[in-house]
């Protein structure tokens, strides 16, 4: 397990009475694709703000390899700001060398950055072109390579995938992959749940400015009502159903002799078991996963109805919580 990189302390940030972030807690690790999600509002792009230096926390702090982070390691940070930040009216290709060449890089080798970013994110086409009469699309894939020019240690980027055509996505994922695996840290945004659930080592959930679960996906959904997939050829496919009125079993859905079933907390599978067994044969009797959208909805619909209950590892741990998360 690779040690914590960048650790978010006990942040808070507060607008006027409304805080917008409360308490937030997590870390990211070496060669990890971490995914931020939570509803509009919930305070993910004023976190990201504050790792970045661009806010200032009212209380907590970010710590870079065990370290406050200064402005020497923020330096060494790629960014991706939620409402983009390049010149409209510079060409492209002198855009990514200006950017190397101001985070330090020698002339030459921002050029040669600037030249590979370019083709590996396919924008050679518009190298020469100003970047405000590219595609926004296109315009995203020159803002990442803006935060990527200078060979990041980290990676913050705040929605990369919104907008992007499928095949933009693909080549944006590959090249987040592609530098987690080079081990650097990175965290996204995005409300694209089922590729956050396909692409993230871990995902962080966040609430009304809080981390209301993160780990793994599979460490989620260990927090989540059980499904059962149950094929019973024997039984009846019209009728009451042979789950019906089993404690804490629902019947989801029935297509043909196959039904999937959700179970309350503490409900008995082995009592779904001996009922599917009662109609003949069993053919099959899985444990499923619930989808990272559902697991979504779950969690913040409890959250909303519980208050401040922090599932998952890490969630809202002390200073450098590096508990569970395997991948
Ligand atoms: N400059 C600001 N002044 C006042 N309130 C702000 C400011 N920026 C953010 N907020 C408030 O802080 C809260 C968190 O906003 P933030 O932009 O961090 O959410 P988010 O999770 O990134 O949302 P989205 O998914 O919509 O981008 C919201 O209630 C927002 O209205």
């Amino acid at each position: 397990m690779a040690a914590a990189a960048l650790e978010v302390d006990r942040v808070r940030k507060s607008y006027g009475k409304r805080r917008a972030v409360d308490d937030m807690t997590f870390d990211i690790r070496a060669g990890e694709l971490f995914g931020f999600v939570g509803s509009n509002g919930a305070g993910k792009t004023t976190t990201m703000r504050i790792i970045l230096g661009v806010l200032t926390p009212d209380a907590g702090e970010v710590r870079w390899q065990g370290r406050p982070v200064d402005f020497a390691a923020r330096r060494r940070f790629g960014y991706m700001p939620e409402e983009r930040g390049l010149y409209p009216r510079m060409k492209v290709a002198e855009h990514l060398r200006y950017l190397g060449e101001l985070h330090g890089m020698s002339r030459a080798a921002a050029r040669a950055a600037a030249d590979r970013w370019i083709e590996r994110l396919e924008v050679s086409s518009y190298a020469s072109e100003e970047v405000q009469n590219l595609s926004l699309g296109n315009q995203q894939r020159v803002q990442l390579a803006a935060a990527l020019v200078h060979e990041p240690k980290a990676l913050v980027l705040d929605e990369p995938f919104s907008g992007l055509d499928p095949v933009a996505v693909d080549v944006m994922r590959d090249v987040l992959a592609e530098r987690a695996a080079a081990g650097v840290p990175v965290i996204f945004s995005s409300h694209q749940l089922a590729l956050v659930e396909r692409v993230c080592h871990r995902v962080g959930i966040v609430g009304s400015g809080r981390l209301i679960a993160c780990g793994t996906v599979a460490e989620l959904s260990e927090s989540a009502e059980r499904r059962l997939l149950v094929d019973a050829p024997g039984a009846p496919e019209t009728g009451v159903h042979w789950a019906a009125g089993l404690a804490g079993v629902e019947v989801v859905s029935r297509e043909g002799s196959r039904t999937r079933l959700r179970l309350a907390k503490g409900a008995d599978d082995q009592q779904v078991l001996h009922a599917a067994l009662a109609t003949g044969p069993v053919a099959t009797f899985v444990s499923e996963r619930p989808p990272l959208t559902e697991l979504y909805r779950d969690l913040v619909t409890r959250d909303e109805a519980e208050g401040a209950t922090v599932v998952g590892a890490g969630a809202g741990a002390g200073a450098g919580a590096g508990a569970g998360g395997g991948r």
